[in-house]
């Protein structure tokens, strides 16, 4: 039987080329961190929060982050929300160059660029207000008219499912309804960018489904991007994209197609791989391998497999043909985890990592 020709490592490379934009070109991009790092000081002493995180976020996008607590999801938010800057890195949002704004078009930002959701319902809404005043509020600050604030008002708080509360008190309204006024608040000024920090932190999960539905309401009646930050794994119900923090860079995305009639959502989990190529293995691989300083990499058809060092070097030296860029089949290729000679290990299970463009990376046992 004729097997199809191994690809070269140039192979591969020109096949990337020809697949990925150019740095910073998605035409789709509505919010493009890149290699963020942000450096705490505080008594001479250094907390790296963001280590070089790279993100992007497409227009019309509805994405969870999640992450450990201290892991650097608030860190981006602020930077996101104009409220902090980065040590070094790049970030655009809407075109904007958030390292390159004047206090006046950061505030001008702030008002129309994005709005914002807090945990705690104290810091969205004034108590004593209605709802339609709290929404009213935003508007009045950027010189909208008092018959145009109270139609806006009423239209997102329709949207909201709050039409009938839009009298109400603020501190009259159950905690989801508070929260999803919140929303009504940060859609004001019809911001590009919705972002929400810990959005349901305060709620049982029923009122949190409630609110989650809201932010998907929004995302599709309005088209307004949102980026929700949360522990909440019941998130993932929502949105389309999951994106894990670890250690302040990019870990990990999740990716879920469409329901149909017939067949649930699909669900994916990709490793992330960022600029200059680094990319976190998942903890339960590394663990299961005891991997541990450095592994050996083989390239093998359409994925790369990962080996223990020490392992490695004894595969390759039972071996003459262990060389990247040489077809499967040697010693070392024989040693994938449960998937000799390798033919099964791209047939692509649900716990296989794979790269932004669908090619395998596999732990491997040796
Ligand atoms: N103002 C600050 N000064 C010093 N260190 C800070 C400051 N803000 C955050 N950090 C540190 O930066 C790291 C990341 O914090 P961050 O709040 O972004 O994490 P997080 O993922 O949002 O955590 P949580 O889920 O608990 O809110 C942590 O080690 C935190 O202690």
């Amino acid at each position: 039987m004729t097997q199809p020709a191994t690809p070269t490592l140039a192979d591969l490379r020109a096949q990337a080329d020809a697949r990925q934009a150019p740095a910073g070109q998605d035409g789709d991009a509505l919010v493009v961190c890149e290699g963020l790092v942000r450096i705490y000081r505080r008594e001479g002493v250094e907390v790296v929060a963001l280590q070089g995180l790279d993100l992007q976020v497409r227009r019309g996008e509805l994405i969870a982050v999640v992450g450990a607590s201290g892991s650097g999801k608030s860190t981006l938010l602020g930077i996101l929300s104009g409220l902090d800057q980065p040590t070094a890195g790049a970030v655009t949002v809407a075109g904007r160059n958030l390292l390159t704004m004047t206090p006046a078009q950061r505030l001008d930002y702030r008002r129309s660029t994005v709005g914002f959701v807090f945990q705690q319902t104290g810091a969205n809404l004034l108590p004593y207000l209605t709802a339609a005043e709290n929404v009213a509020l935003p508007l009045r600050a950027t010189g909208v008219r008092a018959p145009a604030r109270r139609a806006r008002a009423a239209e997102l708080l329709s949207v909201l499912g709050l039409a009938d509360h839009a009298n109400r008190r603020a501190d009259q309204l159950s905690g989801g309804q508070q929260q999803r006024v919140a929303i009504a608040v940060a859609l004001a000024n019809d911001p590009e960018l919705v972002l929400a920090d810990e959005p349901t932190g305060e709620l049982d999960s029923a009122t949190a489904a409630e609110v989650y539905d809201a932010f998907a309401r929004v995302n599709a009646e309005l088209g307004v991007t949102v980026v929700i930050v949360t522990h909440d794994p019941a998130v993932a119900d929502t949105v389309d994209r999951t994106v894990a923090i670890r250690d302040g860079r990019t870990a990990s995305e999740v990716l879920r197609g469409p329901a149909s009639a017939t067949a649930p959502r699909t669900v994916r989990e990709y490793a992330v791989l960022d600029r200059a190529g680094r990319l976190q293995l998942p903890h339960e691989l590394v663990a299961a391998l005891g991997l541990h300083q450095r592994v050996r990499l083989e390239l093998a058809g359409d994925h790369i497999r990962i080996w223990p060092a020490e392992r490695a070097s004894s595969a390759a030296s039972a071996s003459s043909s262990g060389a990247i860029g040489e077809p499967p089949g040697g010693a070392a290729s024989s040693g994938a985890v449960g998937q000799p000679g390798g033919g099964a290990a791209s047939s692509g299970g649900p716990d296989d990592g794979e790269d932004h463009h669908g090619r395998h990376v596999k732990g491997s046992d040796g």
